[in-house]
């Protein structure tokens, strides 16, 4: 394949974009692909994919290209670099300057810290929590990878094995994932949007260990169930079809948008006893009326996000010590008030995407400390129960380099008395 001079051009657009760093980048990159629709689904493949790898490997690219790289420039070195083309792919799209740039670049090595070669801030590193430093470089090459596209069966519509077996009909290469019974994980990329059995509800785009959370909350039919931090409902709808669409499925979240981005979704799953309710704070009069009352309450806190740095790798420059702190404030207060609504006897799960320990196990156990009223449930054995194949210790802590899902954590908690 040869680059064309426009998909140059728009690549050095997009990157230029991304690296003023004051949106997500998958809301940057959207929005360009409306703005630009004339654009084949070829190019934007290879502008999202080139774009992406130069935000993972941010620091090394900018040290290829040198003080005040341009985006042409980290275009360039990303392609060379990380995706791998040469001169004679490159040339149509190059200046006379930028063929001798490319050429120079082909010896280049950057001399880089450990935050350099890890594409990790300073920062972060300091706080994983983790004294080995091959422990830390193989986590930051896991979440310097691309993550695979995992689906969610909905159980009530269909089971895996079918699902399985009409994708592969279609023509699709899909497999099963290897720890969540629900998962489905398919090679490449493919738009799945317009599929029939999406359309119908039959799966869900969620990665593996995101499944493996809301599996946990272990929700069971006829039961009270809360969902205090729903967002879109990514592990609602699990829930929910856990449920077998009975009981009570309180859907909570502060956020009116994602709230409204639930309701497509519950349409096509075909469930019927999710409650989607828009709080203004955790303490919101709403939720009081339910203290005591859930059978489980899970808590997918608002974090960091630094375990989904392979879907988003702009976190780790829209992130600052200052957000996690104020992140942190906040989870330790969401928790607080959803742990009154577990009845005795109820189970509390809380779970973060953040590989940080301050945002996971610190707040765990300083909630355990002040509430002597609960207690943790071993996660070896909840997943032993679920028959997931997969034993990460006391709390549920998966890594892409370990499990080749995002970076997720979770613990449960049981309310005693
Ligand atoms: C990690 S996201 C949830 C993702 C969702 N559970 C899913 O699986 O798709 C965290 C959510 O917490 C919500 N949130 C923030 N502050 C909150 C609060 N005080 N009470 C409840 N939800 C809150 C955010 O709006 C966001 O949707």
């Amino acid at each position: 394949m040869s680059l064309k001079p426009t998909q140059l051009k728009h690549l050095a657009e997009v990157i230029t974009r991304l690296t003023a760093f004051d949106r997500p980048a998958d809301a940057v990159l959207s929005a360009y692909f409306r703005e630009n629709n004339k654009l084949g689904a070829q190019d934007r493949h290879l502008i999202a994919e080139t774009a992406f790898a130069c935000l993972r490997r941010y620091a090394q690219m900018s040290a290829l290209c040198g003080p005040h790289p341009t985006a042409r420039k980290l275009a360039l070195a990303t392609l060379t670099r990380v995706r791998g083309m040469n001169l004679r792919e490159l040339e149509e799209a190059l200046s006379k300057g930028e063929r001798e740039w490319v050429i120079e670049l082909k010896g280049k090595t950057p001399e880089l810290d450990l935050a350099g070669q890890t594409e990790l801030p300073a920062w972060v590193i300091e706080r994983l929590g983790i004294d080995d430093e091959a422990e830390i470089r193989a986590l930051a090459r896991g979440l310097m990878e691309s993550a695979p596209l995992d689906l969610r069966v909905n159980t009530l519509k269909m089971k895996r094995d079918a699902v399985l077996e009409s994708l592969k009909a279609g023509g699709f290469d899909a497999g099963p994932t290897p720890y969540s019974p629900l998962g489905i994980r398919m090679k490449g990329k493919p738009a799945l949007n317009r599929h029939p059995l999406f359309l119908e509800g039959a799966f869900e785009i969620q990665d593996e260990g995101s499944q493996l959370l809301g599996l946990i909350t272990g929700a069971r039919r006829g039961e009270m169930v809360v969902d205090f931090c729903a967002g879109a409902g990514g592990k609602t709808l699990l829930l929910g079809a856990q449920m077998a669409s009975t009981g009570r499925l309180y859907a909570f979240d502060v956020s009116e948008k994602r709230l409204a981005n639930l309701k497509p979704r519950l349409a096509r799953s075909g469930l019927s006893n999710v409650h989607p309710q828009l709080i203004a704070h955790e303490n919101d009069a709403r939720i009081k009326r339910l203290a005591g009352k859930a059978d489980r309450v899970l808590v997918d806190a608002p974090c960091s996000g630094l375990g989904t740095l392979r879907r988003n790798p702009d976190l780790k420059f829209r992130q600052s010590p200052e957000s996690v702190a104020r992140l942190n404030a906040m989870q330790k207060n969401i928790l607080e008030s959803a742990a009154r609504l577990v009845k005795v006897g109820g189970r509390l799960v809380y779970a973060t995407c953040s590989v940080l320990p301050l945002e996971n196990r610190d707040v765990v156990n300083a909630f355990l400390a002040a509430h002597p009223e609960f207690e943790l449930v071993p996660m070896s054995a909840l997943l032993a129960e679920h028959k997931v194949a997969l034993d990460t210790g006391d709390f549920l802590e998966m890594a892409p380099h370990k499990h080749n899902t995002d970076g997720f954590f979770a613990a449960a908690l049981t309310r005693k008395g």
